[in-house]
């Protein structure tokens, strides 16, 4: 992702996102290693996402010659990958939650007897009770809409193709960029009040709430869309949840 990017950045600057990309390759590196070593038969590791990237470079590189090198880009690859995809995303997301429940009191008191059922005696939500959290789960989805995160995705024709119904020819090796924050604010889709904050259009799914459905690509569509979005999903619900719903109210 990052190669592609850097392609085209005039030459100076090339030189120096190269630096800071050899950079954050030390750094993840001292990470993993760190983390590898300091586990052992008294303290066993954590088996969390860095823990499974690390043992997965180890069977990836399975001893061959060049197994030092495969291992180490097997280990910046998914970290790149998976971390910087994964948390900037799903923070900004979260802030700006919280700034429109903070904004729209209305849907707060919407959501707060919805988590304090779902968390009944303080307990944390699992699976089973985030899935019954409806009205957050539709403030997530809004605030997505409004704030995509990822606002635009870029895709490179590999080869001549023509679009729809209009006979848009666009040549190889042409650059598309998608807008998803434009698409997801386009009243011929969502309807008059698309710039307005309201989660309640999403109480029918997004079938529901614009159309076509594919209008709503925070995640993308198609064969390349977030890997990670259920964690996402999950990950922002309770987030919300417990911010908003429990530590705000008391
Ligand atoms: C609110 C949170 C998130 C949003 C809005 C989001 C959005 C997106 C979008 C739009 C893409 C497609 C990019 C493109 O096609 O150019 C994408 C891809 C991806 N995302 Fe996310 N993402 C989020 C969270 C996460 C998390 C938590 C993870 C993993 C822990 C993750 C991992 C990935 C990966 C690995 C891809 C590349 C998939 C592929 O190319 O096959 N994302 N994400």
């Amino acid at each position: 992702m990052f190669h592609n990017l850097f392609r085209y950045l005039p030459t100076k600057n090339n030189r120096e996102i190269w630096g800071l990309d050899r950079t954050i390759r030390r750094l993840i590196l001292y990470i993993a290693k760190r983390h590898d070593h300091n586990s052992s038969a008294a303290a066993p590791p954590n088996k969390d996402l860095l823990h499974s990237i690390v043992e997965g470079a180890k069977q990836q590189a399975g001893g061959s010659s060049r197994s030092r090198t495969a291992e180490e880009d097997f280990i910046v690859d998914n970290c790149k990958n998976i971390y910087f995809a994964g948390h900037e995303t799903t923070s900004t997301t979260a802030s700006w939650c919280l700034m429109l429940l903070a904004a729209h009191p209305e849907w707060q008191s919407r959501a707060r007897p919805e988590v304090q059922a779902a968390c009944q005696g303080g307990h944390p939500p699992d699976a089973a009770t985030l899935r019954t959290l409806k009205t957050v789960a539709m403030v997530v989805q809004e605030t997505l809409r409004l704030y995509p995160p990822a606002p635009f995705v870029t895709r490179e024709a590999l080869a001549d193709v023509t679009l729809g119904g209009g006979g848009l020819t666009v040549p190889r090796g042409t650059n598309i960029r998608v807008p998803v924050a434009l698409a997801h604010r386009d009243p011929a889709s969502w309807g008059p009040d698309a710039g307005r904050f309201d989660p309640g259009r999403f109480a029918g799914g997004v079938a529901g709430a614009c159309r076509p459905p594919h209008m709503y690509m925070s995640f993308d569509v198609g064969a390349r869309n977030c890997a990670g979005q259920n964690l996402a999903a999950t990950e922002l619900t309770s987030s919300v949840r417990a911010r908003a719903g429990v530590q705000a109210y008391g």
